[in-house]
């Protein structure tokens, strides 16, 4: 049987069957097309950045960094974007995984060209998750890496006065959290999980360009382009909840590959009624260490409290905690400093309407 053109230029030899749209490819349309869909993503509507802007990628090692950090780099120079790019690393302190995993960054900030940070729990926090892992148990460790990541890319970013922060977060990592966020009745929580851009004003500015990137695409990306990555899955149970999600999409997807584009534009269409709006709470800032929180102590602080108390899983009612006085003896986390940000549209366009 004679080989299919590719269903794009029509003359070289398809490759690659697209999955997320089942069109027949060369590698070289592939390549086009899976950026052309990222930089419309970046820059749909208003677009995400701005020009000088400083953005940190959260840079894990795993797949979807580092193509991220490969793509961003490629489209900052074809479009001129004109963006100061940083790879930003969290060490958890996880043995066997996260030490290894850096390992890729580094290889990656040679590769690319990109100033690396790398900031650790240890530094923050005083504890590693494998200290975690040891006093609460593995069942809930992914709650304290959750809330202790969040943060310290947060505390990474202002220490390098980035206003900033994208992330690899997929289609699949976005459809996924719709369904288990309908799952668990949490609509409040799905409509801000939906965004492509999360801003307020007292939090540093995250986006994730790969919001409508099939996972199945940034590895075949990934692995034709002969990327530098790291595939090991986190050596401690990963969300057990999620990966019952993960499941389910996977079974879904197999049987009609647009579903994760279809439960992410579900999830989009998701409004939250003024009522429901009314009842949450306000966020006002950590007592403790002044990161934005909706309690008189953020999540990392209570979280933090009940480790240095030495308590197991009962350190994960996080939140009930009012205390602003820190019990002797115990560790406490540094005080939140944002970079204050730099309204570059706004000096533009003064300095446009100064202009003859
Ligand atoms: N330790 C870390 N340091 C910096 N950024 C991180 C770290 N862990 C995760 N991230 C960011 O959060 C995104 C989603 O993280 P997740 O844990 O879902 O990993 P993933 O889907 O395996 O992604 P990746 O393939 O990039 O590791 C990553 O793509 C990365 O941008």
């Amino acid at each position: 049987m004679a080989p299919s053109p590719c269903s794009l230029c029509h003359t070289a030899r398809a490759l690659v069957k697209r999955p997320k749209t089942g069109q027949q490819v060369c590698k070289s349309c592939f390549y086009s097309v899976f950026e052309t869909e990222v930089h419309n993503t970046i820059t749909e509507g208003q677009g995400i950045f701005h020009r000088g802007e400083k953005v940190a990628i959260g840079a894990s090692g795993g797949k979807d960094s580092t193509v991220l950090a490969h793509v961003l780099t490629l489209l900052n120079q074809r479009y001129d974007y004109g963006l100061d790019l940083y790879l930003l690393s969290i060490d958890e302190g996880i043995t066997g995984y996260r030490d290894d995993s850096l390992e890729t960054v580094k290889q990656n900030q040679v590769e690319y060209g990109l100033p690396l940070k790398i900031l650790s729990y240890n530094e923050l926090y005083g504890w590693t998750m494998d200290r975690i892992v040891e006093q609460v148990g593995r069942k809930n460790n992914c709650t304290f890496c959750g809330v202790f990541r969040r943060q310290a890319l947060d505390r990474g970013a202002a220490q390098l006065g980035i206003d900033h922060i994208v992330t690899g977060h997929n289609a699949d990592d976005m459809a996924e959290t719709v369904l288990m966020n309908i799952m668990r009745g949490d609509i409040a929580r799905l409509g801000r999980s939906m965004a492509l851009t999360t801003q307020s004003e007292d939090t540093i500015k995250r986006s994730k360009p790969f919001k409508y990137a099939y996972e199945k695409e940034i590895v075949m990306y990934a692995y034709f382009k002969k990327l530098t990555y790291f595939s090991t899955e986190c050596i401690y149970a990963p969300d057990a909840y999620r990966g019952h999600a993960r499941v389910f999409l996977k079974d879904l997807e197999a049987i009609r590959p647009s579903a994760i584009i279809d439960i992410i534009h579900s999830g989009e269409t998701f409004v939250l009624e003024q009522s429901v709006q009314k009842g949450l709470k306000e966020m006002q800032t950590c007592l403790r260490c002044g990161y934005i929180s909706s309690n008189d102590l953020c999540k990392a602080c209570a979280l933090l409290e009940g480790l240095e108390a030495g308590l197991d899983r009962s350190a994960l009612k996080q939140g009930q905690s009012t205390l602003s006085v820190v019990p002797e003896g115990h560790r406490i986390i540094p005080r939140f400093e944002r970079p204050v940000p730099i309204a570059v549209e706004g000096i533009e366009r003064a300095v446009q309407s100064l202009a003859l």
